[in-house]
C-alpha cells in the first residue's frame, strides 16, 4: 500500500526512480559511462570487481544504475539474476571498436535464455522411456505458447485412452 502511494506521489510530482542494470564485455566502457553520467567527467577506471551502483539524476528521474563487472561474464552469470530482480531496464554496452569480440558480445547477450532443445537436453527428456512429453517455447507475459500447450495436453490425453503412453517426445520451437 505504501509503495502504491509512493508511486502515485512520484507520478503526480513528476519524480520517479528507475533501476537499471548495465552489463557488457570487460573494457566495454560501462564504468566510464556510469561516472560520466553521474559526475559529468571522465574518471580513471580499473576493471570492476563485483559492481558499482550509483544514482544518476536526469530530467526528474533518479536512475539507480548497477554497473556489473564484465570480466568472466559467464562465471558471474549465476549471480546476475539477483541483480535483475525488480530491474526496470538493461543497458548493454558494446565497444564499437572491438570488432574481434563482437561475436563474443552477441553470445553473452543471447546467453540469457536456453533454447527449448537445450532445455530438453538439460532435463534429460530425450532419455525418458515411459512418458509422453512435449516441449514448446512460451512467454507467460504475452501468452505465447500457453494454449498450444493445453491443446497438446488435452489431445494427448484423449489419444491415451486408445494407445497408452509412448516414450516419444515432440517439440515445437
Ligand atoms: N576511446 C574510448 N575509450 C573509452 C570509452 N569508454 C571507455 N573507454 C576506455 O576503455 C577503458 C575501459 O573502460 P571501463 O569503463 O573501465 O570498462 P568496463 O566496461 O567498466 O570494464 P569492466 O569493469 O572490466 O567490465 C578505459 O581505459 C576507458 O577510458 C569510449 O567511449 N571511447
Ligand atoms: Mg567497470
Amino acid at each position: 500500500m505504501g509503495q502504491a502511494f509512493r508511486k502515485l506521489f512520484d507520478t503526480l510530482s513528476g519524480n520517479s526512480e528507475i533501476k537499471v542494470v548495465m552489463v557488457g564485455l570487460d573494457i566495454a566502457g560501462k564504468t566510464t559511462i556510469l561516472y560520466k553520467l553521474q559526475l559529468g567527467k571522465v574518471v580513471s577506471t580499473f576493471p570492476t570487481v563485483g559492481f558499482n551502483v550509483e544514482k544518476v539524476q536526469y530530467k526528474n528521474v533518479d536512475f539507480i544504475v548497477w554497473d556489473l563487472a564484465g570480466r568472466g561474464l559467464y562465471k558471474l552469470r549465476p549471480v546476475w539474476k539477483h541483480y535483475f530482480n525488480n530491474t526496470d531496464g538493461l543497458i548493454y554496452v558494446v565497444d564499437s571498436v572491438d570488432r574481434e569480440r563482437i561475436g563474443e558480445a552477441k553470445q553473452e547477450f543471447q546467453r540469457g535464455a536456453m533454447t527449448p532443445t537445450e532445455v530438453c537436453e538439460g532435463l534429460g527428456l530425450f532419455d525418458l522411456k515411459n512418458r509422453k512429453w512435449h516441449i514448446l517455447g512460451t512467454c507467460a507475459l504475452k501468452g505465447d505458447g500457453l494454449y498450444e500447450g493445453l491443446d497438446w495436453l488435452s489431445s494427448t490425453l484423449k489419444e491415451k485412452q486408445a494407445s497408452g503412453y509412448s516414450s516419444t517426445g515432440t517439440s515445437s520451437f
